[in-house]
C-alpha cells in the first residue's frame, strides 16, 4: 500500500449522489482531491473495486461535491467484461447515495464517420450478451419489470452531450447518439458479427455497457455512458482490432478523457443540477412496480430489496 492510501481515511459521512465508473484506460481520476477510499460489502458480494470518494469544488458555490469513483474491471484490470460483479457495483454506489452515474468505456466503431478517438454519447442499445451475466436484482421471489425503452437518462446524457461540445475546440470530436451493441466477449467479433451488427444500425460495440444500464435503471439511477472510440472493429479495412490497438489510441486521447469527465463533473456539481443528481424524476418508481403479491414473496429476497432500497417495502 502506498503512504498516500494508507493516509486515505476508510469511512465517509456524507450521501454521494453523483459517480463515474471508469474502463480500460480510466482505472483513476489524477488530479481531484482523494477523500476517503470505501470498501463496501453488498448482498450480491464486493464491487469490482473500492470505491474512491472524489472531492470537486463545486464552480457555483465552492462547496466540495463528493463523487464516487469505480474501475469496473477491477484495480488492475483483473476481471474480464463477463465476471464483473456488475449488481454489487450497482448496489455498493446505490447504498453511498448515488443516483447519478457517468460511465466510461471504450468501443469499437462500426461506422465510417466515427474516428477512432471520437467520443459517442449513445441514446439506445443492443443486447448481444449471452445470459451468463447476472442481470437483474429483481429473481428468487420478488419479480419486477422495468421500462427500458431508452436505456440511458436522457437529462443526464444531454449534461453530457453539452459538456462534449464545450470542449470541441480542444479536439474533443463527439457525436451525439448512436446504438451501442453490447457482446459478450472477451474474444472480439468475427468479420460476419461485425458486419451484420452494422447492418443493424449499430454505431459502436463494446463488452460493458450491459447489464451495468439494465441494473441502473431497475435502482432508479439516471444513467449515461460516454463511450471512447479506439478501433474500427473487423469489419473496416484499416487493421484488425487489438488490444494495442485500443489501448494506443486510449492513452493517445487520455487527455481529452479526462477533460471531458472534469467538465461533465464540474456542470452535474452545480446547483441547478440537485434534483437531477439526485434523480427525483426516477425516485419511488421501483416500491408500487412489484409483480409478486405480497404471499409470494420469499424473505430473502425481500430482505435484499430493503437493504438496496432503503425505506421501501417496509
Ligand atoms: C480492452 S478492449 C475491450 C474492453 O474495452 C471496452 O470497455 P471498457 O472501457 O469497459 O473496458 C469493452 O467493453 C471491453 O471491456
Ligand atoms: N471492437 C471492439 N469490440 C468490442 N469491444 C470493444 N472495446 C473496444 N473496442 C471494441
Amino acid at each position: 500500500m502506498s503512504t498516500d492510501q494508507r493516509d486515505v481515511p476508510t469511512t465517509y459521512s456524507g450521501k454521494i449522489h453523483i459517480a463515474v465508473i471508469g474502463g480500460t484506460g480510466l482505472d483513476h481520476l489524477p488530479h481531484f482531491h482523494k477523500a476517503a477510499v470505501l470498501n463496501v460489502e453488498t448482498p450480491w458480494g464486493a464491487p469490482s473495486s473500492p470505491i474512491t470518494v472524489l472531492e470537486h469544488p463545486s464552480p457555483t458555490t465552492g462547496k466540495p461535491i463528493p463523487v464516487a469513483f469505480l474501475a469496473r474491471h477491477g484495480p488492475h484490470h483483473e476481471l474480464n467484461p463477463s465476471e464483473i460483479p456488475v449488481r454489487a457495483n450497482i448496489a455498493a454506489l446505490r447504498k453511498l447515495g448515488v443516483r447519478c452515474i457517468v460511465a466510461f468505456s471504450a468501443a469499437g466503431s462500426l461506422a465510417e464517420e466515427v474516428k477512432p478517438r471520437d467520443f459517442v454519447v449513445p441514446d439506445q442499445v443492443i443486447d448481444r450478451t449471452k445470459g451468463i451475466r447476472p442481470h437483474t436484482f429483481f429473481e428468487d421471489g420478488f419479480v419486477v419489470h422495468v421500462p427500458f425503452a431508452d436505456p440511458f437518462d436522457k437529462r443526464v446524457g444531454d449534461v453530457v452531450r453539452k459538456c462534449g461540445h464545450s470542449l470541441e475546440g480542444e479536439g474533443v470530436v463527439l457525436h451525439d447518439k448512436g446504438t451501442v451493441i453490447v457482446m459478450e466477449g472477451p474474444q472480439f467479433s468475427t468479420r460476419a458479427e461485425s458486419n451484420m451488427y452494422r447492418s443493424w444500425g449499430g454505431t459502436v460495440i463494446n463488452m460493458s455497457t450491459l447489464p451495468e444500464a439494465k441494473l441502473a435503471a431497475e435502482a432508479e439511477i439516471a444513467y449515461q455512458v460516454i463511450l471512447m472510440s479506439t478501433d474500427y472493429d473487423c469489419w473496416h479495412d484499416s487493421g484488425d482490432v487489438s488490444v494495442e490497438m485500443v489501448m494506443g489510441h486510449m492513452r493517445a486521447n487520455a487527455l481529452n478523457a479526462r477533460h471531458f469527465i472534469a467538465a461533465v463533473l464540474d456542470e452535474l456539481s452545480k446547483e441547478e443540477h440537485g434534483d437531477l443528481v439526485r434523480a427525483t424524476h426516477l425516485q419511488g418508481a421501483r416500491e408500487f412496480g412489484i409483480s409478486t403479491a405480497p404471499a409470494g414473496r420469499s424473505k430473502q429476497a425481500t430482505e435484499k430489496m430493503k437493504w438496496l432500497f432503503e425505506g421501501y417495502f417496509e
